[in-house]
């Protein structure tokens, strides 16, 4: 590992909308198959700190560095191509398609502008589009989707659908998976599911991972190290079983809408 980049590198990393400083000061790393918690009451800077990576809402200051190459500022589908995956707080599928395409959909970053508008309906028609569609089974296969992979999207329940999402996500072939809230409306059954997901994605796959969660059972339980903000500041990292103990969390905590599970 010494000598060896980050996959991911925050520096100063600062956002601001209008006069609302959503995040500031955030220096943090993610090294290589680390999975990584990022917490916080609502409002704290998840999302946008989240958002700044992916180049969604580049930061006004500081810069990202994906395995020592800087990619600050880039946008969202050159950084999704650079093998950074995400998912989103809330489901981003496409009703009307099936668990399949859905998932096929996330091989994108792997196709060819001409292959991609057809994908859907000629992919059986040429060796790349049969790899493509090899990646999708691999993944359905690695997350248990076997029994709904022709339903539509629309009707599968909620536990499922976000289990979708991580396949789309997975399929891209990531080197840093960014997950933001995956257990978020699960029951404990579900939770834990995704949990062994994502611990096998990690040990399985080598796939890095940034993990925005608010169920602290589920951080403590999966991350190697975690991060804690409020109101856009850094208040703790580390160790999770010592950040959820700080007392800045623990108050952070209380004094916000979220319970500390
Ligand atoms: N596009 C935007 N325009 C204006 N303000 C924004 C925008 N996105 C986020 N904010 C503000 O930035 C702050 C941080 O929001 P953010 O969504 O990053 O928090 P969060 O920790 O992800 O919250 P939650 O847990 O509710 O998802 C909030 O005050 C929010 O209102």
């Amino acid at each position: 590992m010494t000598g060896r980049s980050p996959i991911l590198a925050c520096e100063g990393i600062e956002r601001r909308f209008g006069g609302l400083v959503a995040v500031t000061g955030v220096d943090m790393h993610i090294s290589h198959g680390e999975i990584f918690g990022l917490v916080g009451p609502n409002g704290s800077g998840k999302t946008t700190l989240t958002n700044a990576i992916t180049g969604f809402y580049p930061p006004n200051k500081g810069r990202v560095l994906l395995d020592g190459t800087d990619i600050t500022g880039m946008p969202p589908h050159r950084i999704a191509a650079q093998g950074v995956a995400r998912t989103f707080q809330n489901l981003a599928l496409f009703n009307g398609l099936t668990v399949l395409d859905n998932i096929l959909l996330g091989r994108h970053v792997h196709m060819r502008p001409s292959v991609f508008r057809t994908a859907l309906y000629w992919w059986l028609s040429k060796p790349e589009e049969i790899a493509h569609r090899e990646a999708a089974e691999e993944i359905i296969e690695f997350l248990q989707l076997q029994g709904i992979r022709n339903e539509l999207v629309d009707g599968i329940p909620m536990g499922l659908k976000k289990r979708v999402e991580l396949a789309r996500a997975l399929v891209s072939e990531p080197r840093l998976l960014i997950l933001d809230e995956p257990m978020a409306g699960m029951n404990q059954e579900e939770k834990e599911y995704m949990a062994r997901f994502i611990l096998d994605a990690r040990d399985e796959r080598g796939v890095s991972v940034l993990l925005i969660e608010h169920h602290m059972d589920v951080i403590v339980g999966v991350c190697d190290r975690m991060l804690a903000l409020n109101y856009g500041e850094m208040i703790g990292m580390g160790v999770p079983k010592d950040v959820v103990a700080d007392p800045r969390v623990v108050e952070a905590y209380i004094g916000g809408t979220h319970d500390a599970e």
